[in-house]
């Protein structure tokens, strides 16, 4: 499967000005891309972190990614599919924001000479000279068109400032300006940027008669067409200190059952192969791919550490809270496993819970077992080394007895 067969399949591309292009540069390998960050706040939230993980996948295939911090068109403010005005942000809480993302940034992209590169806008916008900018770029927008742009449409009757109705023009010369300066012919970025990039795109035809093209990723979803990555607190932020890792995890594990796969294929690296495989699964079963995708995307931000913490964390909470310390407990090996896990039957004969598998899928049947808190309902439940491994899962038959697996 190429790069952007990848994508597609992951169901990450939402519109693409010419895919024959795209996918060719980015299937050698070939691409210089940029997807440019506003600082609005002083973390990274999902949304950002979508664009990241797409950066990544990218530059694994090849390809080299710009990161464009905007520290110029922050001070403007993006009305893209926003219904009212943003507050003004102070240059001194642009800086601010700016230093936040750079170092969180830079957890997840390998940055450096050859690999991606870091800027700031602010460093050619802020230069830029009023009547020189009109006169140049200024004639190559038709004000007509722009009023017709989706990312406004929400804005036309509650109003926009002549100041938002220029983001346009400096996120285009953004474009403009790292197609002649950094070979940049592509920029990538959520679905409600594509006016935006449309208006680079088309500035640098006008310009330098040139084809560069943009691309934008699928928002995230849930099933009732809400965006996700928010809570009733707020956004989902990417830093420990604004939203925990174990809030991060729960929030993860708590989503809906029919948003888990699509989750697992947008946001993680888990092979897609192994994600099908999960596309069977169901009742208890989804808790288990839910537990994953948290795992995973609290070890992508958060480090392996921090993901096993809010996992155990979790797993505490689901069996009471009570004092678990002397439930008996039982260690597995690695000969146990078949394919990375082990059947539900199995575990518990194993665990000697049981006389027999048959004993075991009778309690079963009879809804007298829990995994983690959760009543097993599949005779098939497959545990996971995954979910074996730190705390190890909990076991409980009937009303009171407890037991603990545990892989070594
Ligand atoms: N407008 C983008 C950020 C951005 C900034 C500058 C650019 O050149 C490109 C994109 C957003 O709000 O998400």
């Amino acid at each position: 499967m190429t790069c952007y067969e990848e994508l597609k399949a992951r169901g990450l591309i939402a519109q693409v000005t010419n895919e024959e292009e795209i996918s060719k540069m980015i299937n050698e390998g070939k691409a210089v891309f940029y997807i440019g960050f506003d600082p609005t706040a002083d973390s990274l939230h999902v949304g950002h972190f979508m664009a990241l993980c797409l950066m990544k996948r990218l530059q694994m295939a090849g390809n080299r990614p710009i990161a464009v911090i905007g520290g110029g068109t922050g001070m403007v403010g993006d009305p893209s599919g926003r219904s009212d005005m943003r507050t003004m942000m102070t240059p001194e809480t642009i800086q601010h924001n700016c230093d936040c993302f750079k170092k969180q940034m830079e957890r997840f992209i390998e940055f450096g000479e050859g690999k991606a590169q870091m800027v700031n806008n602010a460093d050619w916008l802020m230069k830029l000279n009023y009547i020189e900018l009109l006169r140049d770029v200024g004639a190559c927008f038709s004000v007509n068109n722009m009023l017709r742009a989706e990312c406004y449409k929400q804005r036309m009757e509650k109003g926009l400032s002549f100041l938002e109705f220029n983001y346009m023009i400096m996120q285009s010369y953004d474009f403009y300006y790292l197609f002649q300066n950094y070979g940049c012919n592509m920029q990538f970025g959520g679905d409600d940027q594509w006016s935006n990039m449309l208006g680079g795109t088309e500035l640098i035809r006008r310009k330098l008669g040139k084809d560069a093209h943009a691309m934008t990723i699928t928002l995230l979803l849930n099933s009732e067409g809400k965006k996700m990555g928010k809570t009733q607190k707020g956004a989902v932020w990417l830093d420990p200190n604004k939203t925990t890792p174990y809030e991060f995890y729960q929030y993860w594990r708590n989503i809906g059952d029919a948003d888990v796969l699509k989750c697992l294929r947008m946001l993680t690296f888990l092979p897609l192969e192994q994600i099908d495989e999960m596309d069977k699964w169901e009742g208890a079963q989804l808790n288990t791919a839910k537990e994953i995708l948290a795992f995973e995307l609290t070890q992508l931000v958060h480090g392996t550490e921090e993901a096993k913490k809010a996992q155990e964390a979790a797993k505490a909470l689901f069996v009471g809270g009570g004092d678990m310390s002397n439930v008996p407990s039982t260690q597995l090996t690695q000969d146990d496993l078949t394919d990375g896990a082990i059947g539900i039957l199995d575990l518990m004969l194993k665990c000697s819970l049981v006389p027999s598998k048959k004993e075991a899928r009778r309690l079963i049947e009879q809804g007298g077992v829990e995994l983690d808190g959760e009543k097993v309902t599949d005779v098939n439940t497959p545990v996971t080394e995954m979910q074996l491994s730190g705390e190890g899962v909990m076991l409980k038959k009937g009303k009171k007895v407890f037991h603990r697996a545990v892989i070594a």
